[in-house]
């Protein structure tokens, strides 16, 4: 499918000095993996260019720009039934659609997305992901369902469990959310209301909201989607308080979808994004599920109520620390995908002069524009990157958790908890800037960018709030401070706390040596760590509680939760652009990119990096 490409676009293009192959292959994990993402959209592609809007053109383009694919000469051998089908209905663009049009919308284009993922086979969840992103580029209805919704059956469930729901759930039997959050608690479970009363009689649970502020609130499906939720309770057996546990509890009739018996559903209402979600209301009025239902692979209720507690009762959250991963990736890219569409715009729009008479240049030609977008650019490959060695330490950790070590459990919430904060405050920063690059255009939804901010910015909110992420991350920063402070060993991750010292060799007549900003960012972490420690000491020393000195120092304690994600991902950054095997013009752009990304923070964070030295 030949496309004619603006001149500024291909002379800015022939301009590169590194053969873009060799990047997109490394970022989408080899030419297998790229080869099968770019033959996904292709399909897709072809499947609905004929029933397109203008808008929709842009948005499918916006949603294959992050794929950075050329389909020219692509061969696609794949049937064409979908394709009639999805012709038949047209593809229309939800950007003037009411909230109730476009969920319609959106959960068309899901549901169909269900299908074929189905009968293409699709396994990789990647793949999935990637296929179903072209199709429904907003808040896809079944996000819930595609992620918490089974990571939650397939890490709290037991084997008879999952083998029992998992197949509902990959079929679409069952359509679910992940219900936890109450109108009166998101952050504070051990505030959630919701109980789950075990009726040793009947071998039931009576789950029951009892107050207002009981009600379940903002779970994504809730509203109109989902048959059936996992839902988080406070668990009461033989008269005592069991913690929050985990339940398969339906929802809707699989047939009618109308409410079950005592229990009250609906919409939330309209929101500041995420228009096509139905983030929902739930009201459980004593609805009784069989003892079977709790999930039951860490904790257990017996026949006669006796409560098995779990080995570790921070294994009930796991399902939200896998999440975080899954939000601490999808930054990086939301913010390639924004600035893929500036830098784009940047080189075809021309305005202004810069020499009188000279005529009107590509706006890429400006300093400012370029500062604008290339620290974006940079910030994009730094979280991509850093979230990848995150995943890898993840994989490492869960490996040796599914064999009942949890040694590392603390480490993966303090890493997941800050780089999620880390990065998606980054992202929403970020993501901004490439719309305000774009002047009036960056405004108008064809472009895109806004999409991508009101739906990714809710990120700095859901699946903890980024403050409260931050000061979790602390609790464990601090304790390995205390460590550090004793003399005692810590773990792998935080003994730069010890080890950190400000041997900068760099002189300012030279290039800065790359070792020289790790060691920068190290040092300055671990200042920002220890003073946030000796806060919160001296909170203590001035007759403070334990939790007021906390509270007293929480400021500094954010901070040095946001000092070491940037730490992590500098790191992250120049030590995997160092070894990924790149030939020379590539690696020496990626390091400049990277030298950029240091340095722009280091002036960003300039307070820190003087206070110092
Ligand atoms: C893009 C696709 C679609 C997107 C759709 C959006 C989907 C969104 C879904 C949601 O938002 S689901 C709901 C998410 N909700 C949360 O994340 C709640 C956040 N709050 C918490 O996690 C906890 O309440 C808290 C803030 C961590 C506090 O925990 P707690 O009240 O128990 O008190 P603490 O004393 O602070 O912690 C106790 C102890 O437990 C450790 N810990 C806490 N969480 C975890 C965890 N996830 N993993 C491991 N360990 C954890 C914590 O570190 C403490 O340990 P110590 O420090 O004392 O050793
Ligand atoms: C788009 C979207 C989708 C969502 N989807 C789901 C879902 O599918 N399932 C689900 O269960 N939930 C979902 N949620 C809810 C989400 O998990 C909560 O909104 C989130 O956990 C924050 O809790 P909260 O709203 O009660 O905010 P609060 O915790 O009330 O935060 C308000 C303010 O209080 C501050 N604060 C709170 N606690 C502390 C503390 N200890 N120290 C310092 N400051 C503190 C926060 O920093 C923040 O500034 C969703 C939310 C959104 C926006």
């Amino acid at each position: 499918m030949g496309k004619s490409v603006n001149p500024d676009l291909a002379k800015a293009r022939s301009q590169a000095t590194f053969d873009p192959a060799n990047l997109t292959n490394y970022l989408y994990g080899g030419p297998e993996k790229l080869r099968r993402k770019r033959y996904l959209p292709a399909f897709v592609f072809k499947e609905l260019c004929t029933e397109m809007s203008l808008t929709d053109l842009c948005l499918i383009f916006l949603g294959l720009l992050t794929h950075v694919s050329d389909y020219l000469g692509l061969t696609l051998s794949i049937e064409n039934m979908a394709a009639k089908e999805y012709k038949e209905e047209g593809f229309k663009s939800t950007d003037d659609m009411s909230r109730e049009e476009a969920y319609e919308e959106s959960m068309r284009r899901a549901v169909y997305t269900n299908k074929r993922v189905l009968q293409l086979n699709l396994q990789d969840q990647e793949e999935q992901y990637y296929f179903r992103e072209i199709f429904v580029p907003g808040a896809n209805p079944f996000a819930l369902h595609y992620v918490m919704f089974k990571d939650a059956i397939n890490t709290q469930g037991t084997e008879d469990q999952i083998q029992k729901w998992l197949p509902l759930a990959e079929t679409y039997a069952v359509t679910g959310t992940y219900a936890q959050t109450e109108l009166g608690h998101g952050t504070f479970l051990r505030g959630l209301e919701t109980t789950a009363e075990y009726d040793v009689q009947r071998e039931e649970f009576i789950l029951n909201t009892p107050t207002i502020t009981s009600s379940k609130f903002w779970p994504g499906a809730l509203g109109k989607t989902a048959n059936v939720a996992i839902l988080n309770a406070k668990l009461i057996t033989k008269g005592r308080n069991c913690g929050m546990q985990s339940f398969w509890v339906p929802l809707r009739h699989l047939e009618t979808h109308q409410p079950l018996p005592g229990i009250t559903v609906g919409d939330i209402g309209p929101k500041f994004g995420y228009h096509t979600s139905d983030n929902g209301f739930l009201q459980l009025n004593r609805v009784r599920i069989p003892r079977e239902n709790m999930l039951m692979r860490y904790s257990k209720v017996l026949q006669d109520g006796t409560f098995v507690p779990p080995e570790n009762d921070r294994l009930v959250y796991v399902p939200m620390t896998q999440f975080r991963f899954v939000v601490i990736g999808r930054s990086g890219w939301t913010l390639a995908k924004a600035v893929t569409v500036a830098t784009r715009y940047s080189a075809v729009r021309r305005q202004s002069e810069i020499t009188p008479g000279g005529g009107e240049v590509q706006i890429l030609d400006f300093q400012t524009q370029q500062h604008k977008l290339f620290t974006q650019i940079a910030s994009a490959y730094a979280m991509i990157i850093a979230a990848k060695a995150a995943k890898d330490l993840y994989d490492s950790a869960f490996s040796k958790m599914e064999k009942g070590n949890l040694e590392d459990l603390p480490m993966l919430h303090a890493l997941t908890s800050s780089m999620k904060a880390f990065n998606t405050w980054e992202m929403a920063t970020g993501v901004e800037q490439c719309r305000m690059a774009c002047g009036g255009h960056g405004y108008l939804l064809a472009s895109g960018i806004p999409q991508m901010y009101t739906d990714m910015v809710s990120a700095c909110t859901y699946e903890g709030e980024n403050t409260v992420m931050c000061l979790q991350a602390a609790r464990f920063l601090n304790k390995c401070q205390e460590a550090a402070n004793k003399g005692e060993r810590l773990p792998q991750l935080t003994r730069f706390l010890q080890t950190s010292r400000l041997n900068i060799s760099s002189s300012l007549d030279q290039d800065v040596d790359l070792n020289d900003i790790i060691a920068a960012y190290e040092f300055r972490a671990a200042t920002v760590i220890s003073e946030a420690n000796a806060r919160l000491n001296a909170g203590l020393a001035m007759g403070k509680s334990q939790s007021e000195a906390w509270n007293y120092a929480s400021q500094l304690l954010v901070k040095a939760a946001l000092a070491f994600s940037h730490w992590f991902t500098v790191r992250a950054l120049i030590e995997n652009m160092r070894g990924a095997g790149f030939d020379n013009s590539t690696e020496t752009l990626l390091l400049q990119l990277a030298k950029l990304y240091a340095l722009d923070g280091m002036l960003r964070y300039s307070g820190d990096f003087r206070k110092v030295g």
